[in-house]
């Protein structure tokens, strides 16, 4: 692996057709609204009920027709700790099939700039903090999620491969625990933050004096705001051209206890707060080493409580039409 920037790609052009697979999730939402700000006049999306990424005819038709110039992939299938532990099954099999479709049909259609998206939990689950890029297969995953993590390493490798094959400066991304407008607050199915945030606004409504939350509370979770994953997005693809996964984070971690907290108060909760221990804990740390993204000219730039802040703000105005 190397950390060297081997060219810098320079400005996507403005009116050249963007596919954003995923655009109305937390992230892809993001990036369609950074780019439009960033003067994008060719975004192209599609709902899965219209595309089914998963239909690798259909994958193609739509490259063929659509024909995009740059790809964004944040189409996957995501959810937090239960949920990946309870359906191994369907977050391996879905999200091998959505990556392998969407970069197939990519590369058969030629297109120039395409930026992977994968997740912190590649690493292996003791990796040494905070994990830098070269750690990937260095040991053994986090069990809760180790078959998601499977399906995205193979999406980096074939990222590299297609690099090496084809020599498309394509690239990865491996983003930390993210959080934002548009989040899944699923009870169940979400991860830490949303569902900190609406229990705590339940609670808060029914004038409940106690919440129990998942785990010990003392694993340490890093959290970016969306608006700067997105951003980081577009840089990325600008100025960032390696084989190397890029972390993208903000180089600061909290535990979970401390994070509830945080989002007890931004929420003007009370109460007690007590952990159910049959719960997983998950891996203890998860907190990226962001010295290449750094290099490559990015740092995130909203503080953790003001983005809790900001996210409260927006659970509290869209909390009657949410997906579950
Ligand atoms: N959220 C997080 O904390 C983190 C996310 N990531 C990565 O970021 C990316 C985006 O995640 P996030 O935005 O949170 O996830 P969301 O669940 O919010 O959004 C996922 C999107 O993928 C689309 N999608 C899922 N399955 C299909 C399919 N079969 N066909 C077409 N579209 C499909 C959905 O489309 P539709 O809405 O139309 O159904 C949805 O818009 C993923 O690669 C994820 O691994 C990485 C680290 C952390
Ligand atoms: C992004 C990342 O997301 C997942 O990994 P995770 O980092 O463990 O994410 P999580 O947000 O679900 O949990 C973080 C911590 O928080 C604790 N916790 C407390 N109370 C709640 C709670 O109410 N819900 C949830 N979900 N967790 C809770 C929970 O017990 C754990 O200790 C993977 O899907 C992985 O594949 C992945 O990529």
């Amino acid at each position: 692996m190397s950390d060297s920037i081997d060219f810098l790609p320079g400005r996507l052009d403005r009116a050249a057709p963007f596919y954003v697979a995923g655009h109305r999730g937390l992230v892809g939402s993001a990036i369609w609204r950074n780019l439009e700000a960033e003067g994008f006049q060719n975004l192209v999306g599609r709902s899965s009920s219209h595309l089914d990424l998963k239909n690798r005819d259909d994958v193609f038709a739509f490259f063929a027709e659509t024909k995009p110039r740059y790809v964004v992939l944040a189409a996957a299938k995501v959810g937090g700790i239960l949920a990946n532990n309870t359906y191994p099954v369907d977050f391996l099999s879905e999200n091998l099939q959505i990556q392998v479709n969407v970069l197939d049909a990519a590369r058969k259609h030629g297109v120039e700039r395409l930026l992977f998206l994968g997740s912190s939990c590649i690493y292996p689950k003791f990796a040494e903090q905070p994990i830098r890029e070269d750690s990937l297969l260095t040991g053994h995953l986090e069990p809760t999620n180790d078959a998601y993590a499977i399906a995205k390493i193979a999406g980096i490798v074939q990222i590299q491969a297609v690099r090496r094959q084809y020599g498309l400066p394509w690239i990865s991304a491996m983003p930390t625990n993210l959080y934002g407008p548009g989040d899944n607050f699923s009870p169940t199915g979400s991860h830490v933050l949303p569902a900190l945030i609406r229990r705590y606004d339940e609670a808060v409504r029914a004038g409940a004096t106690s919440v129990t939350n998942w785990g010990t509370g003392s694993p340490r979770r890093e959290f970016l705001h969306v608006d700067d994953m997105a951003a980081a997005c577009l840089h990325l693809l600008e100025h960032y051209d390696g084989p190397s996964q890029v972390n993208v984070g903000t180089g600061s971690d909290v535990s979970i206890k401390e994070l509830a907290s945080i989002v007890a108060d931004a929420v003007g909760y009370n109460g007690d707060m007590t952990w159910d221990t049959s719960k997983p804990d998950g891996t203890p740390q998860k907190l990226l080493d962001v010295s290449l993204l750094a290099k490559a000219g990015w740092t995130a730039s909203i503080p953790l409580v003001e983005g809790v802040r900001r996210t409260v703000e927006w659970y509290k105005s869209n909390a009657t039409d949410l997906r579950e």
